[in-house]
Formats: C-alpha cells, sequence, structure tokens
C-alpha cells in the first residue's frame, strides 16, 4: 500500500448559515511538499483551516493527516499537525522564552527537553539572541518567526500557514518563506500556505485555487499559470467575478 499523504481532504464542505463557505474541497498535501493555497479574500481559506484544525466540527467530507482520520484518531492526527493562524497570538508581556515554554508545556513536553528544543527552534528562526525578550519588543516579521517556532516544538510532520507574510515589508516577507522552505527541504516539512502573494510561489510548488468555496484550479504553480502571462495573471482570470473585467 502506498504511504498515506501528509494531508487528505476529501469532498469537504461547509456552511455558515445558508453560506456555502466550502463546497466539495478535495485536496491532499504529499509527503515533503510545498503546496501553496491560493484564494481572494473570503475564498475559503481560512475556514478550510478551521475544518482540518478542528475548530470547526467537519460537516461533510473526510479530513486525514498521515492517514490518521480527523473523525476517528483526532489526537494522532492533530499530534502531527503545527498551525500558525492569521491572527497573533502570542503573549506581547511575555518574553519569547515564556510563550515558547508555555505551548511546550501545552504539549506535554517536560521542562529540559523543552529548553532545548526552543534553543534549536530560536536558531533555526535567527531569533536565538532574543531569547529573553518580551515580546512586544520584537518587529511584526520577529514575532512571525517566533509563531513558527513555536508551532514547531511539538515536531509536527504537516505545518500549516494562514497567510503568515500579510503585513510584512518585502524583507521580512523573503526571511519567513526562507524559513519554511529550508524546513520542507531539509527537514521534509510538509507545508500548506494559503496565500494570494505570488511571489512567495515557485513553478514547481504544488498549488490549488480556491475561489468562492470551491478548487478551480489544481497542479504545480508553472503548469496553472501555463498559456498566461504569469501565476498571477492566470489566478486572476480564474477568479474574476463574472460581470466584472479582471484587474
Ligand atoms: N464565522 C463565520 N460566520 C459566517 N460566515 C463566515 C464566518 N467565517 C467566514 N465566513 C464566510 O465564509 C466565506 C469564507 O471565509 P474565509 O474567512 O474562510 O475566507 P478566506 O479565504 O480565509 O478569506 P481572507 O483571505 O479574507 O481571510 C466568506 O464568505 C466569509 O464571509
Amino acid at each position: 500500500m502506498s504511504e498515506a499523504p501528509a494531508l487528505s481532504v476529501e469532498s469537504v464542505s461547509h456552511r455558515f448559515g445558508a453560506r456555502a463557505a466550502l463546497a466539495d474541497v478535495s485536496l491532499s498535501v504529499e509527503r515533503g511538499r510545498f503546496m501553496a493555497l491560493l484564494g481572494p479574500n473570503g475564498a475559503g481559506k481560512t475556514t478550510l483551516f478551521s475544518v482540518i484544525t478542528r475548530l470547526y466540527n467537519n460537516q461533510e467530507g473526510r479530513v486525514a493527516i498521515f492517514g490518521h482520520g480527523l473523525d476517528r484518531e483526532p489526537s494522532r492526527a492533530l499530534a502531527r499537525l503545527g498551525v500558525v493562524f492569521q491572527a497573533r497570538t502570542l503573549d506581547t508581556d511575555l518574553t519569547v522564552e515564556q510563550n515558547l515554554a508555555y505551548h511546550a508545556s501545552l504539549h506535554g513536553i517536560a521542562r529540559r527537553p523543552a529548553r532545548e528544543r526552543i534553543a534549536a527552534l530560536l536558531d533555526r528562526v535567527g531569533l536565538a539572541d532574543r531569547r529573553v525578550d518580551k515580546v512586544r519588543t520584537l518587529s511584526g516579521g520577529q514575532s512571525r518567526r517566533i509563531e513558527i517556532a513555536r508551532s514547531l516544538i511539538h515536531r509536527p510532520s504537516l505545518l500549516l500557514l494562514d497567510e503568515p507574510t500579510v503585513g510584512l515589508d518585502l524583507e521580512s516577507r523573503a526571511d519567513i518563506v526562507a524559513i519554511v522552505r529550508a524546513l520542507v527541504r531539509e527537514e521534509g516539512l510538509s507545508v500548506l500556505w494559503a496565500t494570494h502573494i505570488f511571489e512567495e510561489i515557485s513553478p514547481d510548488d504544488d498549488a490549488v485555487v480556491l475561489h468562492r468555496g470551491r478548487i478551480v484550479a489544481r497542479g504545480t504553480a508553472g503548469t496553472i499559470g501555463q498559456g498566461a502571462e504569469s501565476l498571477e495573471d492566470a489566478f486572476r482570470r480564474l477568479v474574476a467575478e463574472p460581470g466584472r473585467k479582471a484587474a
């Protein structure tokens, strides 16, 4: 039997009252791959992440993480998952280390291994020298890097990031993309990266385009962009509203 993918989403639908936020969405993130989840505002990206992380009960369809169904083996599934949410969630009054240590203890990691793990992760994200600084003294990009470190504390194999670079300057964005790509390359991490920033995507990344809760294109970013001037151009055509010219 072939290995289960890192993430498998099969025919997932989700409604808010009468509004269908996700309609029959299927995708899979292969092990050790970087997949871009592209979609304009309101496409359903955050809703999909909320279903995968079990913030919302899965109304229809199936989600499995490394073959562990969220319905039948939620603890095993979620143990393999790390998440960087769109909203900032660090406690700004605590130090970098305190934020990470708190999270480690939530995962049941003992103090000494937690200290070692935190040191290694701060190194990974290039912020070892900020360990004892309060989070409020960090820049937006640095806080994001700490959130990435925090999401990795329990050694997940699949990382979800919901528009992690929004609001950051070019350099900070590039730093974050480079950190995550290095994790894929060097540690075999599997990544689902929601974005609408095209510079973050490489032609050989896997990609899906979500529009109004439905997947309207899938393949490598390069193949989705084929025939158009660029991936961005292809994307704009795919998500153009009827009656409105694509910008
Ligand atoms: N809690 C909620 N109650 C009602 N409707 C919601 C709720 N959350 C999201 N929606 C609606 O569901 C649809 C998908 O929203 P979602 O936030 O998942 O999109 P998104 O792709 O993440 O957008 P953005 O890039 O703006 O975060 C939108 O039409 C949104 O208005």
